[in-house]
């Protein structure tokens, strides 16, 4: 690890891999070591594959009073192509044939690349012959802008939290800003290439992986007179999913983190007034942390 802090950021190449054709090959296997160690040690790294264009654009959340240049749309269940149309209706009555096409094909690719990556982690634990998924999800496609920031000067774009979701897989324009928390505590800037993607590990994939995996802390700052966007796959445990600690990631040398939750309830209790005065990376443990 050099003292430049960029060189911190685990970069993992998966152009070379598919899990129906590889697993279980040697290949796959260091893989498997690489994507456990960088989601166990930093929480997040960046994964190279070929970049697509994503059409970010209409908010739906966003003019918050603390965080100004931020707007964000979601689109739920994106993996299917009427849901993604839904949303194009709402959007453009008369129609936007390229949006839901284009939408529906990266939700695709960033569908396989997050499946990918998550059969590569149940391999890594030696979890892959028993479990064939972590925990069911949907994609929640998130498409943010932030503005730049008056007078170009170093703003929040979105304020320093852990994901909600088991995870994200992020992408953005050329316009940088996404920042993560070392664990020592320093911030670090990330300057992914255009044709990679970060994975954020999140609160219910620490929380299954007994806290093995650690859900990064991350913000967005704007700099400079461009204007930002960025497309999220999420992820999202299907309404009614307990999130449990895997009990072979349990054992005396790790001891049980966290109690079962259930997954909305702990949304709900994240939106709440209590928790937001809490640290996002905390609000997991003031919620089901009785060990
Ligand atoms: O825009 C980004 O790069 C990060 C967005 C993010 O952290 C989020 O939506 O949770
Ligand atoms: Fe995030």
């Amino acid at each position: 690890m050099g003292s430049d802090p960029s060189s911190q950021i685990p970069v993992i190449n998966f152009s070379l891999v598919s899990p129906e054709l590889d697993r279980g090959t040697k290949e796959w296997h260091l893989l498997c070591e690489k994507v456990r160690e960088a989601c166990e040690s930093y929480g997040y790294f960046e994964t190279k594959k070929k970049n697509v264009n994503p059409n970010p654009f209409y908010a739906y959340a966003g003019q918050y009073a603390t965080a100004s240049l931020y707007e964000s749309l979601g689109i739920e269940d994106a993996s299917d192509p009427d849901s993604v149309r839904r949303f194009e209706e709402l959007m453009w009555p008369q129609g936007n044939d390229f949006f839901s096409k284009t939408i529906s094909s990266i939700t695709q690719q960033m569908d396989e690349l997050n499946r990918t990556t998550r059969t590569l982690i149940l391999d890594a634990y030696g979890l892959g012959e028993t479990l064939n998924s972590i925990m069911p999800c949907t994609t929640l496609l998130r498409l943010t802008k932030y503005k730049a920031s008056p007078n170009g000067e170093y703003m929040e774009g979105i304020t320093a939290h852990t994901d909600k979701l088991l995870s994200a897989l992020l992408c953005a324009n050329q316009v940088f800003g996404l920042e993560v928390e070392a664990k020592d505590g320093q911030w670090i800037k990330l300057f992914p290439s255009p044709n990679s993607f970060i994975y954020m590990v999140g609160d219910p994939l620490m929380a299954w992986s007994n806290g093995r995996m650690h859900a990064a802390n991350h913000r967005v700052m704007m700099e400079g007179y461009e204007d930002r966007y960025s497309l999220g796959a999420f992820p999202a445990p299907m309404e009614g999913t307990t999130i449990k600690p895997i009990k072979e990631l349990v054992d005396e040398e790790h001891p049980q983190i966290l109690e079962e939750f259930d997954y909305m309830e702990f949304i709900r209790f994240s939106l709440s007034k209590e928790s937001l005065t809490m640290d996002s990376a905390g609000q997991a443990f003031a919620f089901a942390g009785n060990y």
